[in-house]
């Protein structure tokens, strides 16, 4: 009773900051209104930090993090703001590692360039090749729509999903934040939404990293898929390493649903939709009517029904499955997860950095622990840095074009440090450990985090 007339007041509750648009950095809430128009990144990404701690989204955006930091001198501090009533965030400045990581970026990879914005620059050939293949594929399936122009189709589409729309709504495809926007939006087009991309992807994802509570991607397909032990087990996650392939074609459609279910409940999985704009909302529908319209309206019109719906179903099926290879390999490997001693691959540090409360965990290890690499430069190209996905945690809004450079640093570092560097010479390579990952998570023992603590101890 005592504590619960101690505890401070739920901030989105008050109506006093009803009309503020706030935020919360290092402990202290400022008032952002009159800074969203003027943010040099834009209005989307700034948006992703109202009415919440948004200190590992800033820290971990901006490389000139004292230059963004300064603004915060000039913006008005919300006395008397009940902080501790907000969930917060581990605060990637306090990393050793990352700090350290950054320091030799800025000097070795840009050398002082970061000021012109040399960082988010040397995507444009990718974004051409990316959009030019999407339009030929779009022809060749208006020209003759079927199954295998709808294959083709779908698998132009998922290089967009892996490309320009994931670096284009990281705000890291070029120094302008409308053409980041537009690239952003090719996400609607192939049948996603950016909106709920980037509250999904960044607010959930990218901060809270293999987080069993927190990460969005770690508990979207549960029960279906279990990604974690301290996720309650079934009989039936002892079979998701063969299902899985039945399960992967449907993320198409399961997309559908929850962008839907997302817009009309204002949250995600994961993160609540607390700075989205009218118009960023609207995004979801105009994008929805324009998917279907390019892809089952037009082809119905022309071919008939039978062979539009022929060619919207090979599309989603190949497009779901190129996206799940992409992105679940990336933080689904036996070294990514807290799994039961004795497992092949289990790892103390990692179990040890995710067990750790948020306040004391350090980012920038657990996004190393929580993330896999796989290939080099060419698998960087067509994976849009994908398959680096250390580099790209670390640094989301740098053009995945610096990734192969920057890891040499990470690898580097981690080394010095003793800090495991998960890297795999190949996608098959790396394909095979996910499932073998799987495998042991349908088998492996329900621990709740707070038994796998004792654990340690
Ligand atoms: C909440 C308060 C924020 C403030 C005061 C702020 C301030 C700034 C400033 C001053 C810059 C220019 C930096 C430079 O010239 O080096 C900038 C750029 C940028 N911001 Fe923010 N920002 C905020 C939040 C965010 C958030 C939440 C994100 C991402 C989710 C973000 C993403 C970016 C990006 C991508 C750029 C351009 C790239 C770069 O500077 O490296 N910002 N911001």
């Amino acid at each position: 009773m005592a504590a619960a007339a101690c505890a401070p007041l739920d901030p989105s509750k008050d109506p006093k900051y009803r009309d503020i648009k706030w935020s919360i950095y290092r402990g202290k809430a400022y008032d952002i209104t009159d800074f969203i128009d003027r943010h040099p990144g834009g209005t989307w990404l700034i948006n992703l930090a109202v009415g919440r701690d948004c200190t590992a989204l800033f820290e971990s955006y901006h490389l000139r993090c004292e230059t963004a930091a300064a603004v915060f001198n000039k913006l008005p501090v919300l006395e008397g703001f009940p902080v501790d009533a907000v969930p917060r965030a581990p605060y990637p400045n306090d990393s050793d590692v990352y700090t350290a990581i950054r320091h030799r970026v800025r000097k070795e990879v840009f050398e002082g360039g970061e000021h012109v914005g040399a960082h988010r620059r040397g995507s444009e050939l990718a974004a051409a090749a990316v959009l030019s293949c999407a339009v030929a594929a779009y022809a060749l399936y208006m020209r003759s729509a079927g199954w295998f122009t709808g294959m083709l189709l779908g698998i132009a589409g998922a290089w967009i999903g892996v490309t320009i729309q994931h670096c284009g709504n990281h705000g890291a495809m070029s120094n302008n934040p409308l053409i980041n926007n537009l690239l952003g939006l090719c996400n609607d087009l192939i049948g996603g939404s950016s909106l709920m991309w980037r509250y999904h992807h960044q607010v959930s994802h990218h901060i809270h990293t293999n987080d069993d509570v927190l990460d969005e991607d770690v508990l979207s397909m549960y029960p279906i898929l279990r990604f974690d032990s301290r996720l309650p087990r079934y009989w039936f996650h002892a079979y998701q390493h063969l299902y899985i392939w039945v399960a992967y074609p449907l993320m198409h459609l399961a997309f559908q649903w929850g962008d839907i279910n997302s817009l009309f409940s204002s949250r995600t999985v994961g993160a609540e939709l607390l700075g989205a704009t009218t118009a960023e909302k609207s995004t979801v529908v105009v994008g929805k009517l324009l998917h279907y319209f390019l892809l089952l309206v037009i082809p119905w019109l022309v071919y008939g029904p039978a062979v539009a719906l022929t060619g919207a179903v090979t599309y989603s099926i190949s497009l779901s499955i190129v996206l799940a290879l992409m992105f679940f390999v990336s933080h689904n490997v036996p070294e990514n997860k807290p799994l039961a001693p004795g497992m092949s691959g289990a790892d103390d540090a990692t179990r040890a950095v995710l067990l750790n409360q948020l306040d004391s965990r350090d980012w920038g290890v657990q996004q190393i622990l929580a993330s896999a690499n796989w290939g080099g430069v060419v698998g960087n190209f067509f994976t849009g840095g994908l398959n680096l996905q250390i580099e790209h945690h670390l640094f989301p809004a740098i053009s995945f074009v610096h990734y192969p450079a920057i890891a040499r640093i990470v690898a580097d570092e981690c080394a010095q440090r003793g800090i495991r560097y998960t890297q795999y010479s190949s996608l098959p390579a790396i394909l095979s450990r996910f499932l073998l990952c799987m495998r042991q998570l349908g088998v492996a023992p329900y621990e709740p985090a707070a038994l796998l603590i004792n654990k340690i101890k």
